[in-house]
């Protein structure tokens, strides 16, 4: 774009002097929400049963019919499940800010983000949670207060599932259902193939190994599951994770099956997506795999699935079954690299508006 381009566009969206009577008019700033899953405010059973009330209720999360899922859901899920998970989370509580890692990280993206972004003075960069707080509704609201007439909205997934990816737009859809000047809305895609993805997961496992003292004969790339009727049904999430995979061995240049895909978090009954993580580690040291290391690259946050149930009971069952070295290499967080990967993709979306 010439720079007569850009002036003509900067004067066209300038307000000129308004009547006294006109409404206040708010508008010429871009504004960037990153969207994380979410969280509970604090670890106790009322905390952790709104936060999972939510979750749980979410169409996109649980697709069973209502008339089956609810009794179960506030028969027995919501009963024994705040208490159980609400005792996991104060492991990985981060207790010098009393809150959980994933709201810690997800905060301090949004503000190396602004940072990265400083010298575009007309952008405001803030976070959200799908579920629980700060809300997709306050922040949406806060940045149209703040002048913001175009949003970008990033869930904060490099896979895409209707379950994390499309409930986030739904609801922030949704919330912008109840206003009058509805600011244009972009979202950002999946970039599970993005080269600075891969680029930035390949350097991050580099790191990790060389500060070692042993060699992990397997690295597993562990993605959260999503149940197997979902995948059947459209989903193309499975596809995303496998060709991330796929993609990584080949910058890693290592030979092949050294780098292991399997998918965590199973929840309910069903059938979800194989192989189990689970199963995967209490196999290895049983067929001759002594040392591990394991990362999350569907997780842009260290949280609750990346830190207990991965760097803690993944280590636990892999031990039990005769494992020696166990290590977990960290998510990107807020990383030099994975915070490369946030402002490559945001730049990539926003152009044609800064
Ligand atoms: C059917 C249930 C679930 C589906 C489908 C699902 C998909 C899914 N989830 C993530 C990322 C995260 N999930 C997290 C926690 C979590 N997930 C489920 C259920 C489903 N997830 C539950 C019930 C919970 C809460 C904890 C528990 O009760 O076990 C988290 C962690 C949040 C935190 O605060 O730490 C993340 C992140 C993805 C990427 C995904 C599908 C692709
Ligand atoms: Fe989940
Ligand atoms: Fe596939």
């Amino acid at each position: 774009m010439n720079i007569s381009t850009t002036i003509d566009r900067a004067r066209a969206r300038q307000v000129g002097p308004l009547p006294p009577e006109h409404p206040p008019v708010k508008i010429q700033k871009v504004g960037v929400l990153l969207v994380n899953l979410g969280t509970p405010d604090a670890t106790d059973y009322k905390s952790m049963r709104r936060y999972l009330k939510e979750f749980l209720t979410d169409k996109r999360v649980i697709e069973w019919p209502r008339a089956i899922w609810y009794p179960i859901l506030f028969g027995i899920v919501l009963n024994t499940r705040p208490g159980k998970v609400g005792k996991a989370y104060e492991e990985i509580w981060n207790k010098e800010l009393d809150e959980s890692f994933l709201r810690t990280y997800t905060r301090s993206q949004a503000d190396k983000l602004a940072e990265a972004l400083g010298a575009h003075d007309e952008i405001v960069v803030d976070w959200g949670m799908r579920y629980g707080n700060p809300s997709i509704e306050s922040r949406l609201a806060a940045l149209r207060e703040q002048g913001c007439d175009r949003i970008l909205v990033f869930p904060l997934y490099p896979q895409y599932s209707a379950a994390t990816t499309a409930t986030v737009n739904d609801k922030a859809f949704e919330s912008l259902m109840k206003t009058r000047f509805m600011p244009a809305i972009r979202t950002v895609s999946a970039y599970h193939d993005e080269p600075v993805y891969i680029e930035a997961l390949a350097r991050s496992i580099e790191q990790h190994l060389s500060t070692l003292d042993f060699e992990p004969e397997k690295v597993i790339a562990s993605y959260h599951g999503i149940p197997q009727s979902y995948f059947e049904r459209g989903d193309p999430y499975h596809c995303h994770c496998q060709k991330t995979s796929r993609l990584l061995e080949e910058r890693l240049g290592w030979e092949k099956g050294r780098l292991m895909t399997c998918f965590q978090s199973r929840f309910g009954p069903e059938e979800w997506l194989q192989p189990y993580f689970d199963k995967t580690i209490a196999e290895l040291p049983r067929n001759g795999v002594k040392s591990v290391a394991v990362l999350n690259p569907g997780f842009v946050s260290d949280c609750l699935e990346t830190l207990e149930e991965i760097a803690g009971e993944g280590g636990e069952i892999f031990r039990e079954n005769g494992g020696v070295n166990f290590t977990h290499i960290p998510c990107l967080n807020d990383s030099p690299e994975g915070m490369a990967v946030i402002e490559a993709m945001v730049r990539r979306e926003l152009q044609g508006w800064i």
